[in-house]
């Protein structure tokens, strides 16, 4: 019986996961779960999973949640309840699947607890790279990929000698607006923005899918997750996302994996790596599939993902203004305070103005993070 936290339970990959779970009934034991604001799923949770501990966005849902669970299962809240779910249990792994830089200490706490992570949540691995991998090198700990390109590439890597990569191909289905010129981009819309050709995913991630700023995410967060130098990392353009990113070996050889677009895979290959387990999911017909399309990546109708690789050579803090940046900007965009094209000229205007820090502790990343947002609401 494997014991698991998830961080961010209540959210597209979080309740992907416990859909694993129960694909796997008699092989897990939840000990924790976290919501934001949807207590009502949440409360559903608990009565199906009963979990020691779950935590909330705040103190009112809080109390307001204890009244509807178990007196057993203990309720916390804030970022501080994302820490005590983190490491407060007896789980050995932790599922981390909430939004935003906002799981950065959440992570790096269960790291701290030496629990292996299952990491679907990029952003604190763009913000923190270095201070998350660090950290789990020193704890023994293994960050266990569920982005699904970097599953991909874990599973390309797996029994392979690192020094004979020449390098890796992160897949990029163009997002919502793949067969827009940028002009025709100046009016689209929020729910246009929202509508992935071939994932069904959180708000956030399918609007950073549409700006390609979820791609610069991704190359920075494979740079971590492989210490893969910049050089060595290439983004491709492929509309069916059937391909989920491949390696390419010293000898010419390139392995890739492939399969039909659904997180419950990489999230089940997380949870029970180095095993493979039988997968509800729909297998694979390439002769149903046909063909599959490539195309270089255009970094003129994408110019985020310049700007990723630009942050990510620069190191520092740069990653951190980069991703809390875009974290505003999309929010704004969500809220319909900003126009779709308006999300990339705040992100160069944070970047314009930004003194990259070398190496920074966690406090100077937070001081960051902290300092763009409020640079990013103005813009
Ligand atoms: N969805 C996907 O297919 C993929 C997602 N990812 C990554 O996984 C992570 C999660 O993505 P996704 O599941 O789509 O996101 P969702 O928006 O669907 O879910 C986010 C989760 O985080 C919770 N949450 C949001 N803000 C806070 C907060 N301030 N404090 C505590 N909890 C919070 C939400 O709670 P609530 O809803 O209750 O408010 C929800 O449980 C992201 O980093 C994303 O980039 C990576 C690859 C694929
Ligand atoms: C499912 C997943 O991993 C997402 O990151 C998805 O890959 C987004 O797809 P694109 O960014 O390629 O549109
Ligand atoms: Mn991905």
């Amino acid at each position: 019986m494997k014991k698991i936290s998830i961080l961010g339970s209540t959210g597209s990959i979080g309740t992907q996961t416990l859909d694993v779970v129960s694909t796997h009934k008699d092989e897990f034991q939840v000990e924790g779960l976290t919501a934001g604001t949807n207590i009502d799923l949440l409360i559903q949770q608990v009565h199906e999973y009963k979990p020691r501990k779950v935590s909330v966005a705040t103190k009112e849902l809080a109390d307001r949640i204890k009244l509807q669970i178990p007196a057993t299962t203990q309720v916390y809240y804030g970022e501080d309840g994302l820490v005590e779910i983190a490491a407060g249990t007896d789980a050995e792994m932790v599922v981390t699947a909430v939004m935003g830089s906002v799981g950065l200490r959440s992570t790096l706490a269960a790291i701290e607890a030496g629990k292996h992570i299952g990491l679907a949540n990029k952003e604190p691995l763009v913000t923190a790279g270095h201070l998350v991998t660090s950290l789990a090198k020193n704890r023994g700990v293994q960050l266990l990929p569920i982005d699904s390109e970097h599953s991909a590439i874990f599973q390309c890597m797996n029994g392979e000698r690192r020094n004979d990569v020449a390098g890796i191909t992160i897949t990029a289905s163009g997002g919502s607006f793949r067969n827009l010129s940028r002009d025709e981009l100046v009016n689209v819309t929020v729910e246009d923005a929202l509508k992935h050709p071939n994932w069904s995913m959180g708000a956030k991630i399918t609007i950073d899918s549409a700006t390609m700023v979820n791609k610069g995410l991704e190359v920075i967060e494979a740079h971590w997750l492989f210490d893969m130098p910049y050089n060595q990392i290439n983004v491709l353009l492929h509309p069916e996302s059937i391909i989920h990113s491949y390696v390419e070996f010293c000898d010419s050889s390139i392995i890739a994996q492939l399969g039909n677009p659904d997180m419950r895979v990489p999230i089940q290959y997380a949870l029970t790596y180095p095993e493979r387990w039988k997968s509800p999911t729909q297998r694979l017909s390439l002769t149903e599939a046909g063909s599959l399309h490539f195309k270089e990546m255009d970094y003129d109708r994408f110019p985020c993902l310049r700007l990723a690789f630009e942050c990510g050579r620069m190191g520092g803090t740069a990653t951190t203004a980069f991703n809390a940046a875009n974290e505003v900007a999309v929010a704004r965009f969500l809220n319909r305070e900003i126009s779709f094209l308006h999300i990339e000229e705040v992100i160069q205007r944070v970047l314009d103005q930004h003194v990259n820090l070398a190496s920074p502790d966690l406090g100077a990343i937070e001081e960051c993070d902290l300092h763009t947002r409020k640079l990013a609401l103005r813009l």
